[in-house]
C-alpha cells in the first residue's frame, strides 16, 4: 500500500481518551480525525437499539465502505472502541489507550453510563480485551499499548505520536 502519510488507528474502551488524544494529534499535523461512533451515525450505519446497553448496533460493512477511500489517501487517525473488523491494510500504527480502573470508572460515571454499561466497561477494561482484540487483528510489531491515566501521559502520548508521524514521512519522502 503506498500513501504519502501514515493512518493511525486509536483503540481502547470507551473513557480511555481516544478523542481528546485524536482531537489534540490532528490539531498538530494536520491529519483528519475520524470519529468512527460519529461518522457511524452521520451514514447511517447504526442498526437495531440494544436497550441493555443503550447503544446501537454498527452495520461494519456499511461503515468500512464509507471509510474505504478516504483511508486510501492516508492522513487519517481513526478513533474506534473496537478494531477487529477494520481491513489490515488500513493502518500502518495501532496505539491501544489503557486506563487504570478507578480513574476509569470515575470518567465513565460522569459520562451519566448506566450501572450495568459501566461496569461491562469497566470490566473490559480490567480484562484488556481491546489490547487482546488489537494483538489478535493486527502485526504485533505495529501494536502499542499507552498508559491515559492523567495529562503528563496525555501530553507525553501526543508528543510521542507526532514523533512517530515526522519519521514516518522522512522515512517515506521520495
Ligand atoms: N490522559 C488523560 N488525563 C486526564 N483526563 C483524561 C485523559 N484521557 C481522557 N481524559 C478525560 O476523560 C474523559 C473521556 O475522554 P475521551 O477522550 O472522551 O475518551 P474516549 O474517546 O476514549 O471515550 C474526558 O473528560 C477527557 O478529558
Amino acid at each position: 500500500m503506498s500513501r504519502r502519510k501514515p493512518n493511525i488507528l486509536l483503540t481502547g474502551t470507551p473513557g480511555v481518551g481516544k478523542s481528546t488524544l485524536s482531537e489534540e494529534i490532528c490539531k498538530r499535523t494536520g491529519f483528519e480525525w475520524l470519529e468512527v461512533s460519529k461518522i457511524a451515525k452521520q451514514c447511517d450505519c447504526l442498526t437495531n437499539y440494544d436497550e441493555k446497553y443503550e447503544s446501537y448496533v454498527l452495520d461494519e460493512d456499511k461503515l468500512l465502505d464509507e471509510l474505504e477511500n478516504r483511508m486510501t489517501e492516508g492522513g487519517k487517525v481513526v478513533d474506534y472502541h473496537g478494531c477487529d473488523f477494520f481491513p489490515e491494510r488500513w493502518f500502518d500504527i495501532v496505539f491501544v489507550l489503557r486506563t487504570n480502573n478507578t480513574v476509569l470508572y470515575d470518567r465513565l460515571t460522569e459520562r451519566g453510563y448506566n450501572k450495568k454499561k459501566l461496569e461491562d466497561n469497566v470490566q473490559c477494561e480490567i480484562f484488556q480485551t481491546l489490547l487482546d482484540e488489537a494483538r489478535d487483528s493486527y502485526q504485533e510489531d505495529i501494536v502499542h499499548e499507552l498508559q491515559s491515566d492523567n495529562d503528563d501521559d496525555m501530553s507525553s502520548n501526543i508528543d510521542r505520536i507526532v514523533k512517530w508521524i515526522d519519521q514516518w514521512q522522512k522515512d517515506h519522502a521520495s
